[in-house]
């Protein structure tokens, strides 16, 4: 088995996080929230989206969260542009990189997006290349890369060809997404490989869900096949509005653990993380969804 040294983790709770929350999120938790994983040490952080507020309401105040945070200078701040009027907002609100988001499932991208795989990667035409005039890092993300909750077992050559696309319009990385977390380690290392045929491992990324806990055993494999890019949530935080009964992201906290016992580098300390995994889950009234995140606040207690 041959496993990285070195990974780099996307924390991706200020958006994906959030964005399914029923009651409005203050500005200001959220903020202290991108602070907060900003001083962990994260060298990437999605922190908002500019989407449609009639669509997530939730991220309707990306621009404040985006004026409000303390930016690290190694850090990436990362937001979510569906189509032009987004790219603008986010190019208003000095974002480090950009993420068009498609799917490989049509069914999926009409309910997330409103349009199909072709329209949108049309749509995502002049999103790319005002990113690339505007020297804008851009990440294009496929939900759906795993099983689709309105299509079922997505075939891979789907997946290969949304990410040939997205290479096609000057992504920088690939996520491939497991939106409702039904992938298990062998599929995601197929997926994995058959992608990395045509996009540069170093470029992709994994970006699992845990709706049946086989979250990190999917990294495992996928960093077997390569991959040394992860995303992840700190409490385990999120799920997509449009993906009926999927719960949130890999837990950072479980993932963090896993590296370190791994012996694997992630520049991430993993108490701060932990903490700031017991402090949002503690303003949102819930318990974190983190094992590992628990077990240390349990020790702590002790
Ligand atoms: C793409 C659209 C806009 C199409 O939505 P539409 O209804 O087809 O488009 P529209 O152009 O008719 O726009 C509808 C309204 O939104 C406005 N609008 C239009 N664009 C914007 C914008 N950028 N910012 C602010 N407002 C905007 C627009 O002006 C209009 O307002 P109205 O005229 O009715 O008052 C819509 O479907 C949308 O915003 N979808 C976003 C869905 C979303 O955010 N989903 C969650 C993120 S993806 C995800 O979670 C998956 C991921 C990435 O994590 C990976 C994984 O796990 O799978």
């Amino acid at each position: 088995m041959s496993l990285p040294s070195k990974v780099k983790i996307v924390e991706v709770s200020p958006r994906d996080g959030l964005q399914n929350e029923k009651e409005f999120v203050d500005t200001a938790l959220k903020i202290e929230l991108v602070n907060r994983l900003s001083a962990a040490g994260f060298v990437n952080i999605e922190s908002a989206s500019f989407v449609s507020p009639k669509w997530v309401p939730q991220m309707a105040d990306g621009g404040d969260v985006m004026a409000g945070i303390i930016r690290r200078p190694d850090t990436l701040y990362s937001v979510l542009t569906p189509n032009l009027r987004g790219f603008e907002a986010a190019l208003a609100a000095h974002a480090d990189e950009v993420v068009i988001f498609g799917a490989a499932s049509e069914a999926f991208s009409q309910k997330n997006i409103n349009c199909s795989i072709a329209e949108s990667i049309a749509r995502f035409e002049p999103v790319a290349q005002a990113a690339k005039e505007a020297g804008v890092r851009l990440r294009g993300s496929i939900s759906c890369a795993l099983g689709c909750p309105y299509q079922g077992e997505t075939p891979i050559e789907s997946v290969v060809d949304v990410a040939q696309r997205m290479l096609a319009l000057g992504c920088d990385e690939i996520d491939v997404a497991d939106t409702i977390g039904t992938g298990t380690a062998k599929r995601v290392g197929q997926v994995m490989r058959a992608v990395t045929e045509v996009v540069d491992p170093a470029r992709v990324s994994g970006h699992f869900h845990d709706t049946y806990g086989q979250s990190l055993a999917n990294i495992l494999a996928a960093m077997e096949a390569g991959i040394s890019i992860f995303h992840s949530s700190v409490a385990g935080l999120g799920g997509c509005p449009y993906a009926k009964g999927a719960t949130g992201n890999v837990a950072t906290e479980d993932v963090l653990y896993m590296m370190q016992g791994l012996g694997i580098e992630t520049g991430i300390d993993l108490e701060a993380v932990a903490d700031t995994g017991l402090w949002i889950s503690q303003h949102l009234n819930r318990k974190s969804s983190s094992r590992a995140g628990t077990a240390l606040a349990a020790r702590k207690a002790v």
